[in-house]
C-alpha cells in the first residue's frame, strides 16, 4: 500500500459529534491498524486551522447553533474545500453533510453552505428520528446500509452528486433517498457512529485514502459488525410486522 501512516482529521469535535459519531474515527483507526496501516488522528476544533496534509476528513453532526457557527468557521478557513477539490475522501453525518450543500437551514434561516456537495437542505414536515435502512448505490459495492437519524432537516440533491442509498425504512434524504457522494466524498444521515453499523463503507473510504482497491484490503473477522447489523435489521423488520 502506498500509505504507511494514514493522517485523519476529525473536524470540531468541539462543536459537531452527536450520537457517538466519534465512533467513526475509532472504527477507521481500527480497521486501518489492523491492515499494518499506522494511523495519526488529529482533532481539530473550531478555534484551531484544519490541515492540509491529512488523508482523510470526518465531521460529525449536531444541533443548529454549532451547526451554523461549524459552516461559518469552515467557509472562513477554506481547507476542507480544498481538501474535497484534491480528491481527499470526506465523511460527513447529518449536519456535517447538510453544510457541505449550498445552504441549509438553521434555527429557522437559510445558512451558506460550503458548496462542495451539489445538494441543499431545508426544513421537513417532522424530525426524523429512529432507525434508517437502504440498499448502497451498486457502484459502491457496500450492500446495504443502516443508522440511526435524528434530523429535522430534509436534503434535495442536484445533478453533480448520487444518493449514497434508496431508503427501505426511515427517512433519509426525503423518504426516498439516503446521503449523497460524489468524488470521495460522502454524506450521509446515518449516526450510530455509522462506520461501526456499516464496515463496508468504512473500507470503501480506507481505500479511497490508501489508494487501493477496498475488495483488495485484506478482509477482517466482521463476526461482531455483521451480529450488530444482524440485530438492526432483524429490529426493523419486528417493528413492521
Ligand atoms: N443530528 C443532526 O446532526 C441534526 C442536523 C440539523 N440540525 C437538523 O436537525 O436537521
Amino acid at each position: 500500500m502506498a500509505l504507511s501512516t494514514l493522517r485523519i482529521v476529525w473536524l470540531y469535535p468541539d462543536l459537531l459529534s452527536t450520537y457517538g459519531d466519534r465512533g467513526n474515527l475509532l472504527v477507521l483507526a481500527h480497521r486501518a491498524r489492523a491492515r499494518g496501516i499506522d494511523v495519526e488522528p488529529m482533532q481539530i476544533r473550531s478555534d484551531q486551522h484544519i490541515p492540509h496534509t491529512a488523508d482523510m476528513y470526518l465531521i460529525g453532526g449536531g444541533e443548529d447553533g454549532p451547526q451554523a457557527v461549524a459552516a461559518d468557521r469552515l467557509l472562513q478557513d477554506g481547507a476542507l474545500s480544498r481538501a474535497a477539490e484534491a480528491g481527499k475522501p470526506i465523511l460527513a453525518i447529518c449536519a456535517g453533510y447538510q453544510l457541505l450543500g449550498s445552504s441549509f437551514y438553521a434555527n429557522g434561516r437559510a445558512y451558506e453552505g460550503l458548496n462542495i456537495l451539489d445538494l441543499r437542505s431545508d426544513r421537513g414536515p417532522s424530525r426524523a428520528v429512529g432507525e434508517i435502512a437502504g440498499e448502497a448505490a451498486p457502484q459502491l459495492g457496500i450492500g446495504s446500509i443502516t443508522g440511526f437519524e435524528n434530523h429535522g432537516g430534509r436534503t434535495h440533491l442536484g445533478e453533480a452528486v448520487q444518493p449514497l442509498a434508496r431508503v427501505t425504512a426511515g427517512v433519509g434524504n426525503d423518504g426516498a433517498t439516503e446521503g449523497a457522494w460524489a468524488g470521495h466524498v460522502i454524506g450521509t444521515y446515518m449516526h450510530g457512529p455509522g462506520l461501526a453499523r456499516n464496515p463496508k463503507l468504512a473500507d470503501l473510504l480506507l481505500g479511497w485514502a490508501v489508494g487501493v482497491n477496498p475488495a483488495q484490503l485484506p478482509p477482517l473477522d466482521d463476526t461482531w459488525p455483521e451480529r450488530l447489523r444482524y440485530e438492526r435489521f432483524q429490529a426493523l423488520q419486528t417493528a413492521s410486522q
